[in-house]
């Protein structure tokens, strides 16, 4: 359940669905009562519970995979649906939002026990808190194992941390665009953006709701990571030091007044679209979930931790990522056990690419879910 805030925090689109999971102790200390989880499924459980596929969203994404029942197309629409390579005539595919998120299950804005909205009081949650959270909801569902969990990013992360916290649950896991824990500049350049929200005027400490939206924090954060998301190539190529006509970056009597480089108005414009469809609480809460990604915390070396899993992976990467690096994911299908090759995704776009590459992706992962 969800309160009304100066943003929507449920989409309006798909079929989205809503489980009660109980209360979560955190593996950070906290505690959340009552804990909502929203998720889309498309296709039929088979009767054995065998044909099941989580598809974990990234970092801003939703359940809304692929458009199903509804009018509106989902952010893996090429590579989820009927025929597609993760095929929902044969499978029966589950997607959740991430707890601490904005599409539907408990995060920041959700009510607190008191009736209004956690905001500043929402607990730390990792990734391996939502996995528990979602086990949950898969014993409710009657998914005793999934025949894949897989997801790009923090849903590569996500599926990674299911094959390892419960290994007699996935069979296949695919790790995309993501290593085995978060580095040194990914916590870096994640700390510049939750403090770009936190140092918004109207952060209010994580109490805005009912105010006036810390939007320009946020729309900075966006600013930030979508930089990180774009190879430089992609973006000299598509802008160069062009400027946004009729602006004039090198004509203006003051700085104030100066026109944008192309790029920069392409920045803004990906700022102000995410400002209308996420919380920035939301956005710091997920932002630290995913500075948690570490697999192996308390676990052991990382041959050691992945060698609890009985997963068979498929590990992708996109070659021109400056975000998580191929040599990420090569360390990672390094230490599983046996031989296991990289898929490189060969794409200028960098980090996105996971997003928008779908025909390599799709292809190579085909094979991997063949029975
Ligand atoms: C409710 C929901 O939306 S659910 C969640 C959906 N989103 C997700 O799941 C997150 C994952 N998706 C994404 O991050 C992105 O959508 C991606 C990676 C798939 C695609 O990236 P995009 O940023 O859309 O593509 P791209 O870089 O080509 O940007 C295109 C936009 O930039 C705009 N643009 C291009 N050049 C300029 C410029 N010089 N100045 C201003 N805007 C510009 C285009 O007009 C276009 O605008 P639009 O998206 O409003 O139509
Ligand atoms: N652009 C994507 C990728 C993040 O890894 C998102 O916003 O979720």
């Amino acid at each position: 359940m969800t309160v009304t805030v100066t943003r929507t925090t449920v989409p309006e689109h798909g079929i989205v669905r809503y489980a009660s999971i109980g209360g979560l102790e955190l593996e950070a200390g906290g505690y959340l009562p009552d804990v909502t989880l929203a998720y889309e499924t498309w296709g039929t459980l088979n009767a054995d519970g065998s044909n099941a596929i989580l598809i974990e969203h990234a970092l801003t994404g939703s359940t809304h995979v692929t458009r199903g029942d509804s009018d509106e197309p989902g952010w893996w629409e090429q590579l989820a649906g009927p025929g597609a390579p993760v095929d929902t005539d044969r499978f029966f595919v589950v997607s959740i939002n991430i707890v601490g998120g904005c599409y539907g299950s408990t995060g920041p804005s959700s009510p607190a026990p008191d009736g209004t909205p956690w905001g500043s009081r929402f607990p730390l949650v990792t990734l391996r808190d939502s996995t528990v959270a979602e086990a949950r909801l898969a014993d409710q569902l009657g998914i005793g194992s999934w025949y894949a969990v897989l997801g790009g990013s923090m849903g590569g992360a996500r599926a990674l941390e299911w094959a390892v916290t419960y290994p007699e649950r996935v069979k296949r896991c695919a790790v995309i665009s993501v290593g085995a824990a978060s580095t040194a500049e990914q916590i870096a350049f994640a700390q510049a953006q939750t403090l770009a929200i936190r140092q918004d005027p109207n952060f209010n400490g994580g109490d805005y709701y009912g105010g006036p939206f810390p939007e320009d924090g946020l729309a900075l954060a966006r600013r930030i990571a979508h930089i990180t998301y774009r190879s430089a190539a992609e973006l000299e190529g598509r802008f160069g030091r062009e400027p946004q006509a009729p602006e004039s970056p090198l004509q203006a009597d003051c700085l104030s007044a100066r026109g944008r480089y192309q790029v920069e108005s392409y920045l803004d414009h990906q700022g102000n679209k995410l400002v209308q469809r996420f919380d920035a609480n939301s956005y710091i809460a997920i932002t630290e979930a995913l500075m948690s990604h570490d697999v192996c915390r308390g676990r052991g070396t990382l041959a050691e931790t992945l060698a609890r899993s009985e997963a068979r992976f498929f590990i992708a990467a996109v070659d021109s990522d400056r975000l998580y690096f191929p040599s990420q994911s090569q360390e990672l299908a390094r230490a599983l056990p046996g031989d296991v090759d990289v898929h490189l995704i060969q794409a200028p776009i960098g980090h996105d690419g996971f997003l928008t590459e779908i025909g390599q992706l799709g292809n190579q992962l085909r094979q991997h879910l063949l029975p």
